[in-house]
């Protein structure tokens, strides 16, 4: 019997952010494994036209539930949806709930965040500091609460290149920073975000790292633990390979490269790619809610979810490999013939820029002007070319994380836990989960049919030839303009031609003899 999972059994779990990426993983994870479990507290705003119970309706019925269902049929029952908005005070959740929820929560999961990039400094704080900071004042009127894990991520402190499982002080304590959003317009904030972000890239890392110095000073005597995953992709393993339903991270950029759009990006070859799945965050998650609530360690500890230094892999030999599975299962149809090249250097980067990205654009664009359509590609284009600048950051530097708290939890584990609650990288086979990242984007992103690889194949196979069509006519264009102009162009094109003609001769003459 896994300790962990029995641990969880009976338990009352509140999770934020469980209607993101990984908190649904998180709570499919923890139904399927501790079917006895009391209730999960979900804490959900309406969005997109939906009500909170209509949002929860759909995550149950999605694919991803599926196995759920089967062990637990009364999963519906087990999940209390709570309406909450984090911006808000209180989180705008009512007495009643609020009274339940202090008096029932065993175990605090706080997945919610703002994770764009280029949030405004004000709602990035909001979000990952200051509700940050309501739920640990939360959490400490909670008398049944066991544990509080945080998710934060291992670029919090992306500005070092060595990475401690500790916490690193910003230069303005957040409490100040809370403050000030509070008064401070936004004009003002636009002009002092840079100062205030330093060396960090974007708000996103900057308010993540201010986020686990809340945790660290509100921490008062609660059993806190913060985990920081990296780049979180696609499930490795469960409850099945590939599943993903977002275009952060890794996702977007591999269906701009397998629908032709992305051909090149400026990132070092050689850099590490450091993806961490889903799943395995998940488990790692469990694992530390369970040591927390039943070790309880003096201080918070921290730990890094990270494959780098276990089992690297580098972006050019990500970049292959998923080219590799485009060639067996192609997206539908492609804009042009997908290619992944990581390029160092700035100069060929904005080449391929301008010839493989801008310039198919303008002339995909021409071609719908002339047949009375909209353009609209260059301006997709201009979308795309901006999120892969916000990007590079990332795929032009390596990181060493290091990861003794996770190493120490692995060793804490029962046999039996280690298996149900796999967070051991060194197992994964970097190409088998690559191939399944693709396709399970081709499945459950894109909602692309398998039965339409074939047609998919003969639509690259088109744009082969379109391709070389369009090349071989640009080549003797620019050949005959040089001709036309240069005499030492035209030297060259008769001395070819009579090259060409006296081999021809030659291997003719030769023929006819040995006949
Ligand atoms: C050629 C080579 C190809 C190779 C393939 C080979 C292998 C793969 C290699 C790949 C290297 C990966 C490196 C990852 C590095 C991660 C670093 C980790 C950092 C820490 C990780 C974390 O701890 S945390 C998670 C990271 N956090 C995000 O990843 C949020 C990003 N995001 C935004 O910051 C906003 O989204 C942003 C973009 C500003 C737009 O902002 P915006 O206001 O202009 O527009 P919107 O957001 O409204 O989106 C407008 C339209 O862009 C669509 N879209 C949104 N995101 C998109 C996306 N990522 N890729 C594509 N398309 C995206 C969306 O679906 C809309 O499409 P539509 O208009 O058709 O609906
Ligand atoms: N994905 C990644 O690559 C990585 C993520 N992380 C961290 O993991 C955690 C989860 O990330 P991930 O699941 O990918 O993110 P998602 O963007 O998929 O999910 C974010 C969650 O936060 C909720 N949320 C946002 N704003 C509010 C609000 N005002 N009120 C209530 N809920 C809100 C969202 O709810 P709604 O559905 O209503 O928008 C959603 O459930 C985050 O803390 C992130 O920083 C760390 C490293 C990498």
């Amino acid at each position: 019997m896994s300790m962990i999972a029995a641990f969880y059994s009976g338990k009352s779990i509140l999770i934020t952010g469980a209607t993101g990426f990984m908190g649904k993983v998180l709570m499919e994870k923890l139904f399927r494994t501790s079917p006895d479990l009391k209730v999960i507290y979900i804490l959900v705003r309406p969005k997109a036209g939906q009500t909170t119970q209509q949002r929860v309706f759909q995550i149950l019925n999605s694919k991803l539930f599926e196995k759920v269902k089967e062990i637990c049929p009364n999963v519906h029952e087990k999940i209390r949806a709570i309406y909450a908005d984090l911006n808000q005070n209180d989180f705008a959740i009512s007495k009643e709930d609020m009274q339940e929820l202090l008096s029932c929560t065993n175990i605090v999961f706080h997945c919610a965040a703002t994770v764009r990039f280029d949030d405004h400094l004000r709602h990035a704080v909001q979000l990952n500091v200051t509700a940050t900071q309501q739920l640990l004042i939360m959490a400490s009127q909670m008398p049944k609460l066991e544990a509080f894990i945080h998710i934060s991520t291992a670029f919090s402190n992306c500005n070092l290149t060595h990475i401690d499982e500790v916490i690193y002080p910003c230069p303005v304590e957040p409490k100040k920073i809370i403050d000030s959003m509070e008064w401070l317009d936004d004009a003002i904030i636009d002009e002092i975000t840079p100062k205030l972000i330093g060396d960090r890239p974007n708000t996103y890392t900057y308010t993540k790292a201010l986020g686990e110095m809340v945790v660290q000073q509100e921490s008062r005597n609660l059993n806190i633990a913060i985990i920081r995953p990296s780049i979180v992709g696609a499930t490795w393993q469960e409850p099945f390979p590939g599943w993903v339903d977002n275009l952060n991270g890794p996702s977007g950029l591999i269906i701009a490269a397998g629908k032709g759009f992305l051909r090149s990006i400026r990132g070092a070859p050689m850099a590490v790619a450091d993806l961490i799945p889903v799943d395995t965050v998940v488990n790692l998650t469990l694992a530390v809610g369970w040591y927390t609530a039943v070790h309880r360690p003096k201080s918070t500890l921290i730990y890094h979810c990270t494959s780098g230094n276990l089992n690297p892999c580098n972006w050019g030999k990500m970049g292959f490999q998923v080219l590799a599975t485009f060639e067996k299962v192609p997206f539908e149809r492609a804009f042009r013939r997908p290619n992944a090249d990581f390029t160092a250097n700035t100069i060929t980067s904005q080449y391929w820029n301008a010839v493989s990205h801008r310039a198919p654009a303008i002339i995909y664009d021409f071609y719908l002007r002339l047949t009375g359509r909209k353009p609209r590609m260059t301006k997709i284009m201009n979308r795309l070319l901006k999120t892969v600048s916000m990007i590079e950051y990332f795929v032009n530097r390596s990181w060493e994380w290091s990861t003794y708290n996770t190493e120490m939890l692995m060793s804490e584990l029962s046999p039996e836990d280690q298996r149900v609650f796999n967070f051991d990288v060194r197992q994964l086979n970097w190409l088998e989960y690559i191939e399944n990242y693709v396709l399970g984007i081709k499945k459950y992103l894109l909602k692309e049919d398998m039965a339409g690889i074939p047609e998919a194949k003969q639509h690259l196979k088109r744009l082969r030839n379109i391709h070389y069509l369009f090349n071989t006519a640009l080549f003797l264009i620019a050949w005959r303009l040089l001709i036309a102009r240069s005499q030492m162009a035209r030297n060259v094109w008769f001395f070819i031609v009579s090259f060409c003609y006296k081999f021809l001769s030659y291997f003719r003459a030769s023929s006819t003899l040995k006949v």
